[in-house]
């Protein structure tokens, strides 16, 4: 482990100097295409603006034959486009220890390191993951002249890397922040499901049988199988000051289960999702952004509580310094959000008693 003082120097000579502060940008959504599939590659200077986050995947779900490509199609798509001031270019590189990811950092740091903001690692096992990725990008930032440091975001998809996690969060002042890697993890645990995130309807609790009749009628309820999971990468997330976010949701077609896991993972504490596919965009934009009024309570408790401290009753309920610390996360939200998204500065401007009529 380094020591605190030597945290935030350059891991090499003429790299940047860290951040000691990840920038809090929204990232609501991160769009994931494949740079090698044309038709994909074909739409994302149109999808910029719309999205916080374009994301060129270069592991998983592009073929082996085709990781050459995806690698050149990103560069490409990278020097070609203007990605603005609102939405981040970002990739998820080939796992370490594949015979890819030596190059994909290599070629996108020399090539495009200048308008790369984050690098997604998947399968991080432990703080060394971090360790090597984060003294190879400093080199190769020195090498590129770049004067602005490239971030890294870990994939949770084993079962070592989340009884690792907050050592990953706190290993670099690189860290944004951690994703869940729903389907890897399911394999890595030997839980028994096939599906890329969501429920399944065996994971359920029943009601008791009334008068000892087991067979008779007994309801019975959903559970959410990435509960414990997706809490502790908050924890972990919020101890170190970084980001934590669901991943992927691989029905789809099922937009309504698709919304229940990302609201889930929103009121979790997680600050956004991925979208695998252009009907995942507009659901994760909506349930990452909060709605009008939940702002507008925020806002009518702040007023409320004055200087902040001691306790009132509104509506009914009492508020106090903990509940006021909750409204200023949500208005603060919306604030930031109000910042780059002109629809949503106005949707929160609008005072309730206007809404309701
Ligand atoms: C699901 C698929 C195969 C359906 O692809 P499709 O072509 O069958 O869908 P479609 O509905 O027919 O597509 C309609 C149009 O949208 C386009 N399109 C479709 N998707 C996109 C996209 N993402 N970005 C931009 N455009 C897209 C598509 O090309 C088509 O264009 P067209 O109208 O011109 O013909 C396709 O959407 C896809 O490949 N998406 C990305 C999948 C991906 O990145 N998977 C990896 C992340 S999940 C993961 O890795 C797990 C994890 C974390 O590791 C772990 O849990 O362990
Ligand atoms: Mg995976």
């Amino acid at each position: 482990m380094r020591s605190a003082k030597d945290f935030f120097r350059p891991l090499a000579v003429g790299a940047p100097t860290p951040l000691t502060q990840v920038p809090a940008r929204p990232s609501r959504v991160i769009h994931f295409f494949d740079p090698s599939n044309p038709k994909m590659a074909a739409k994302v200077p149109g999808m910029v603006g719309t999205v916080d986050v374009l994301l060129g995947n270069l592991e998983d779900a592009v073929k082996a034959d085709r990781k050459e490509a995806a690698r050149a199609g990103l560069v490409e798509i990278a020097k070609a486009t203007d990605f603005g001031a609102n939405t981040q270019l970002w990739t998820r590189i080939n796992a370490l220890d594949s015979p890819w990811a030596l190059d994909d950092l290599t070629t996108l740091v020399t090539e495009i390191g200048d308008k790369l903001d984050v690098v997604m690692v998947p399968k991080v096992q432990g703080a060394e993951d971090i360790h090597y990725v984060d003294r190879l990008l400093a080199q190769l930032e020195a090498k590129a002249g770049l004067t602005r440091p490239i971030l890294v975001h870990a994939i949770l998809e084993t079962a070592r890397g989340m009884v690792n996690v907050e050592e990953i969060c706190g290993a670099s002042p690189r860290m944004q922040g951690l994703s869940l890697g729903p389907a890897d993890l399911a394999a890595d645990r030997r839980m028994k499901t096939t599906r890329v995130g969501g429920g399944h309807p065996g994971y359920l609790v029943r009601t008791d049988p009334v008068d000892g009749d087991v067979q008779g009628e007994r309801a019975t309820a959903q559970q959410d199988l990435w509960h414990y999971t997706i809490a502790r990468m908050v924890d972990a997330c919020a101890m170190h000051g970084i980001y934590p976010y669901y991943g992927p949701f691989g029905d789809i077609q099922d937009v309504v289960a698709c919304e229940d896991q990302f609201r889930n993972a929103f009121l979790l504490g997680c600050v956004g999702t991925w979208s695998l596919h252009p009907v995942q965009i507009e659901i994760a934009k909506r349930v990452f952004s909060p709605s009008a009024e939940d702002v507008a309570h925020a806002r009518r408790v702040v007023a409320a509580m004055g200087d902040g401290t001691g306790a009132v009753m509104l509506d009914g309920k009492m508020e106090d310094d903990a509940s006021l610390k909750q409204c200023l996360v949500i208005v603060e939200l919306a604030e930031r959000l109000s910042q780059t998204d002109p629809a949503l500065a106005e949707l929160y401007a609008v005072e309730p008693a206007a809404q309701e009529g």
